[in-house]
C-alpha cells in the first residue's frame, strides 16, 4: 500500500503523466485504492477476519484453467469477512501464476453466491466500516477482472447482491438453466458498492443497467442472453444425462478461448483489457508493448516454421 502511495505521488508530480499512468497500471497490480485514499489494507483485513466462516478455494489445474470456489453452503455461499480476505489472497496467487490461461469462478453445492453475509453486514453497518469493506472488495474484484487470465463465472442457482456483482468481475458469464442473477441492492436500501454497477454498464449498457438495478430484476438465462449479461446457457438436464458435469461443460466452453501457449493467451487478455480500460493512445502503446513480448518468441517462430494456413 505504501508502494501504491509513492507511485501515486510520483504520478501526480510527473510531467509525463501518461507514462506513469501506464506504469501504475502495470505495476500496482490493479489496485484502485491505496493509503492516499484513506485505505489501510491491514486494518480492514483485521476487521474482516473478525467475521469468520466459509472459504474461497483455489484449484490450479495442469490445463492452465483454475477453479475458484465460493464455499459457504450453509449460508448459500454468502461472503463472510474472512472469505473477503481469502478472495484477496487467492487473487494474489493467481496474479503470480505464470502458466495460467483461464479461470472459472463457481459456488459450492449448486448455488453461486448470496452476496455479503448479512450477519457481518449488520455488525459493520456504520458508514466508515462500510466504506472500508467497499474499498477492499473493489480492490480485490478489480484485480480479479484484471488478471491476465480469461475468466468465466459459472452461475448455478442464485447470484444475489454482491454475488451478482462478482459475476461482473469475470470476462464471461455462463448461466445454468434455472439460475438467476439479481442485483437485489435496491431492496436492501443500497446500490452496488463492489464495483458491480460500473462493470454492469460496460457489459449491458446504461439503459439495461438502469433497468436491472432500478427494478432489482431477476435475470434468468433467457433475459441474460437477450441483454448480453449471459454468454451461454448450460442445460442442467444435459449434465444429468451424461454430457459431463456443469463444471466440465464450463471448462469445455472456456477451452475454446484458452487453447494455445500461456504467454499468447495472457497477451490476448492484456490487449483486450487495455482496450477496455485505457484511452485509445494509451491502449495502443500498451498493445505495442504486449505485441513486443510475443514477436519473434517461441510460439511465433514455431508458427512461422510450420507454414500454417488458416483455411
Ligand atoms: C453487497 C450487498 C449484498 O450483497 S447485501 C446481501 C444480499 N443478499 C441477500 O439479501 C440474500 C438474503 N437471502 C435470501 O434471500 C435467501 O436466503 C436465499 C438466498 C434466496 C435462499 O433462500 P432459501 O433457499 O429459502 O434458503 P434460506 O433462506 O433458508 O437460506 C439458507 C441459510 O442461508 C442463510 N443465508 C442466505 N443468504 C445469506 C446471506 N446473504 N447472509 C447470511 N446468511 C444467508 C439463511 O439465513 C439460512 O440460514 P439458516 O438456515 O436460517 O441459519
Amino acid at each position: 500500500m505504501v508502494l501504491c502511495a509513492v507511485r501515486w505521488q510520483l504520478l501526480r508530480s510527473s510531467s509525463s503523466y501518461g507514462a506513469w499512468a501506464r506504469l501504475l497500471q502495470r505495476q500496482s497490480r490493479g489496485c484502485v485504492y491505496s493509503s492516499v485514499h484513506g485505505f489501510n489494507q491491514e486494518e480492514i483485513r483485521e476487521k474482516l477476519q473478525a467475521f469468520p466462516g466459509g472459504s474461497i478455494d483455489l484449484l490450479k489445474q495442469e490445463s492452465g484453467i483454475a477453479v475458484l470456489t465460493i464455499n459457504y453452503p450453509t449460508r448459500m455461499n454468502a461472503f463472510s469477512g474472512s472469505m473477503m480476505v481469502d478472495l484477496e489472497e487467492r487473487v494474489s496467487q493467481l496474479e503470480s501464476w505464470t502458466d495460467g490461461k483461464g479461470l472459472i469462478v463457481q459456488g459450492a453445492a449448486g448455488t453461486f453466491c448470496s452476496g455479503s453475509d448479512l450477519n457481518a453486514v449488520r455488525a459493520i453497518s456504520n458508514p466508515p466500516d462500510g466504506m472500508k469493506m467497499c474499498m477492499f472488495m473493489q480492490n480485490a474484484l478489480t484485480r480479479l477482472l484484471r488478471l491476465p487470465l480469461i475468466s468465466v463465472a459459472l452461475v448455478e442457482g442464485r447470484a444475489l447482491g454482491g454475488g451478482a456483482e462478482l459475476t461482473t468481475a469475470c470476462d464471461f458469464r455462463l448461466m445454468t438453466s434455472g439460475s438467476v442473477i439479481q442485483f437485489v441492492h435496491k431492496h436492501m436500501g443500497l446500490v452496488p458498492g463492489w464495483g458491480g454497477a460500473a462493470r454492469l454498464v460496460h457489459i449491458v449498457g446504461s439503459q439495461n443497467a438502469l433497468k436491472l438495478l432500478g427494478g432489482a430484476l431477476k435475470v434468468d438465462p433467457e433475459l441474460g442472453l437477450q441483454i448480453g449479461l449471459a454468454d451461454e446457457v448450460l442445460e442442467v438436464a444435459q449434465a444429468e444425462e451424461g454430457a459431463g458435469t456443469l463444471l466440465q461443460q464450463a471448462e469445455n466452453w472456456l477451452s475454446h478461448y484458452t487453447k494455445g501457449p500461456a504467454p499468447v493467451i495472457q497477451a490476448v487478455k492484456k490487449v483486450v483489457l487495455s482496450g477496455r480500460e485505457l484511452p485509445l493512445s494509451e491502449a495502443l502503446r500498451t498493445e505495442k508493448d504486449v505485441f513486443g513480448t510475443l514477436w519473434g518468441g517461441p510460439a511465433n517462430l514455431q508458427a512461422l516454421a510450420s507454414k500454417s494456413k488458416h483455411r
